[in-house]
């Protein structure tokens, strides 16, 4: 399985070598040399709570900014007044380039596709085991979305006392998924986390999972400061956990990385997905893809994959996952 944006070191940036790489630094260098570097916390109307050195500050996007989103995980450059003071307000005057982008889908209320988060290395794919009844075509379609935003997913397998993993999990052994299976009883051992922790490590980590989940139970479990952390991001907004509509970072305890906690995974983005994108997640399969008609959806009679399979090159359960997971792509009642 090929792993994506394992560190958060500058390393794994994945940018383009730039053509006018050459030029003087100087041509490039932004104005506001004086700004502070901020990592966005929450957004919420306009009002983006920003974390500058150890320092909680409160911006509003700089007017220069113009449309640009700035959405939790953004790596931002901040100016004013920096003390995080009560009543203070800085300005975010830039956002630095994104190593990755989750997208949440257009829905009723908005016809556009927004980013939600940014610069996440991997998705964490929270499913109960029962009560509710795990649903894999959601978890298959958050897959989907991880492979093609360039996350590495992981599924965390809740509520271990109600119901096995093995036969969830048998499903979602040809595509290597890397899992953990959880049980809140045992969360005041520290002990019974550390499995957990030790996945989410120095990453920076979204958390996905439809509502009773146990996502809420776990987040707390693993983030000693979570109730301190939203009391404060609601006094800024007023308003209560249940009705936050931003994304939230928390920090993980010694430096250990961020959970971005994000509220409610009913629908991603996969209208934009390209299937080029999700078989990279396949390096046993995508080098077969080289024979594919143009454009190939790969579920088409001439698809060059079934002679790859047939001649060996890779097993069978894993295209018929690959072709699983392109199928999600089409909208179903439920998803
Ligand atoms: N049996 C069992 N129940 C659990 C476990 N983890 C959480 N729960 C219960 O499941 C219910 C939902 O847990 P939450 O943590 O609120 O779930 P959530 O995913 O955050 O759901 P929302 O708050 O609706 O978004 C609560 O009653 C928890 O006590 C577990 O491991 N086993
Ligand atoms: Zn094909």
């Amino acid at each position: 399985m090929r792993r994506y944006g394992k560190h958060t070191d500058e390393d794994d940036v994945r940018v383009r070598p730039s053509r006018r790489g050459t030029r003087p630094r100087t041509h490039r260098r932004p104005a506001h040399e004086d700004a502070a570097e901020g990592f966005v916390v929450t957004v919420d109307r306009g009002r983006i709570t920003c974390l500058v050195e150890e320092r909680t500050v409160l911006a509003m996007k700089a007017r220069e900014l113009g449309r640009k989103g700035v959405v939790v995980g953004d790596r931002v450059a901040v100016v004013g007044d920096l003390s995080g003071d009560k009543d203070t307000l800085a300005r975010v005057v830039r956002v630095e380039e994104r190593r990755s982008v989750l997208r949440r889908t257009a829905d009723d209320d908005d016809p556009h596709e927004r980013v939600v988060v940014a610069n996440a290395d991997q998705l964490a794919i929270v499913t109960a085991l029962a009560d509710p009844e795990p649903r894999p075509r959601l978890i298959d379609r958050c897959l989907v979305a991880a492979y093609d935003a360039g996350l590495e997913p992981l599924l965390i397998l809740t509520k271990a006392d109600l119901a096995p993993a093995k036969p969830l999990l048998d499903t979602y052994t040809p595509l290597g998924v890397r899992h953990v299976v959880t049980t809140a009883e045992r969360f005041d051992d520290e002990e019974a986390v550390e499995p957990v922790h030790a996945l989410l490590a120095g990453r920076i980590t979204a958390f996905v999972g439809h509502s009773g989940v146990g996502k809420t139970t776990l987040v707390n479990a693993l983030v000693p400061e979570r109730r301190r952390a939203t009391g404060r991001v609601n006094a800024v907004t007023g308003r209560g956990r249940h009705t936050t509509v931003s994304a939230l970072a928390l920090p993980l305890p010694d430096d250990g990385g961020w959970v971005i906690d994000t509220p409610g995974v009913r629908s991603f983005g996969l209208n934009h997905v390209d299937p080029s994108r999700v078989i990279h997640a396949f390096p046993d399969l995508e080098p077969g893809a080289a024979d594919c008609p143009r454009a190939c959806g790969h579920d088409e009679p001439d698809c060059a994959l079934d002679d790859w399979v047939a001649e060996g090159h890779a097993e069978p359960a894993r295209l018929y996952s690959l072709r699983r997971l392109l199928a999600t792509r089409e909208r179903h009642e439920g998803d």
